[in-house]
């Protein structure tokens, strides 16, 4: 068996495409969705990330709202910043880019935030009405994996779904979307501490590895037909001493599964586009609410 794979990438590009008509139809109504970002320090990653949340930005006709402090930035820099942006009315969502230099207090930082502007969805408010399964934004990663499998038509009713990965932004918030009464999945969530990855891999319907650990999910742990789900992204140096990124999820893996969202390719252009879904809504909700 060769797995069908999850293209991202593609669906990420439909979604913007939909996303760019509301936008239209919002600047009939006179408002323009603006996303910030807030990204602190210098770490590469981080900052293509954001570069690339505001060409996406560029590209469905949000507007971009670019916050960068130094590396040295203190607990009140970051948190003047985040205040500002609260206050900002050209800015309709934001994010913290994560993670913050060490010494910065993060939950200090995401809880500081305006939860109707939290377009990661990390705000404890947002989170906490995920547990309640009330209305709020929904974290763009867990999110971008349900949308993915929903438009590939992966069944998720009944299946057993192993989460590898506690995380704020993929694995936790990942279990509380997998087991709502819409998508009806048995979690199990695996991480450090799980005695046997492989048993539990094993017998999993859909397996999301977000643990940051290149190559963790094998061909030998996967149910043959199951959906597997690269959420990793860690920066390795090959033999030729230049830098790349690699998954959690072996390729080997490929062979045995039914379904693959790969990395590059699969989660990660979904995660951007959710975020962009994100500040759309937050834009139109703020039109209904006029
Ligand atoms: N505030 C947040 N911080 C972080 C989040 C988040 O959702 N909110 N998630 C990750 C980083 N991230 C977005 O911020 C992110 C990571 C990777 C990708 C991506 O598209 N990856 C590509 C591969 C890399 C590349 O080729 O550039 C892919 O998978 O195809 C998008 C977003 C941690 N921080």
């Amino acid at each position: 068996m060769t797995a069908t794979i999850l293209d991202g990438k593609a669906t990420a590009a439909d979604i913007r495409a939909d996303l760019k008509v509301r936008v239209a139809r919002l600047a009939e109504a006179r408002v323009t969705p603006g996303l910030g970002t807030v990204l602190v320090g210098d770490d590469p990653g981080s900052a293509a990330y954001v570069a690339g949340k505001h060409r996406d930005c560029a590209e469905v006709g949000i507007a971009s709202i670019e916050v960068a402090l130094p590396a040295d930035a203190t607990q009140a820099d970051v948190e003047a910043a985040v205040d500002d942006l609260n206050a900002d009315p050209a800015c309709q969502g934001y994010i913290v880019q994560l993670p913050l230099p060490r010494g910065l207090d993060e939950q200090a930082v995401l809880g500081r935030m305006d939860p109707a502007k939290d377009a990661d969805g990390l705000h404890p408010v947002n989170l906490g009405r995920l547990v309640l399964d009330q209305p709020a934004p929904l974290p763009c990663t867990p999110r971008g994996c349900l949308e993915l499998l929903r438009r590939y038509d992966v069944p998720l009713a009944g299946a057993e779904v192993v989460v590898i990965g506690r995380g704020v932004t993929a694995g936790r918030p990942m279990g509380l979307l997998f087991t709502r009464r819409t998508e009806n999945a048995t979690v199990t969530t695996c991480h450090t501490g799980t005695r046997d990855l492989a048993a539990h891999v094993r017998r999993a319907d859909v397996v999301v590895a977000a643990a940051g650990v290149p190559g963790l999910v094998t061909a030998d742990m996967v149910k043959p037909g199951a959906a597997l789900l690269d959420v990793g992204i860690t920066r390795v140096v090959g033999a030729d001493g230049k830098g790349r990124y690699t998954g959690d999820v072996d390729p080997a893996a490929a062979e045995v599964a039914g379904w693959l969202a790969p990395m590059p390719g699969g989660i990660g252009p979904m995660t951007r586009a959710m975020l962009l879904s994100n500040v759309v809504e937050a834009a139109e909700r703020g039109l209904a609410a006029r």
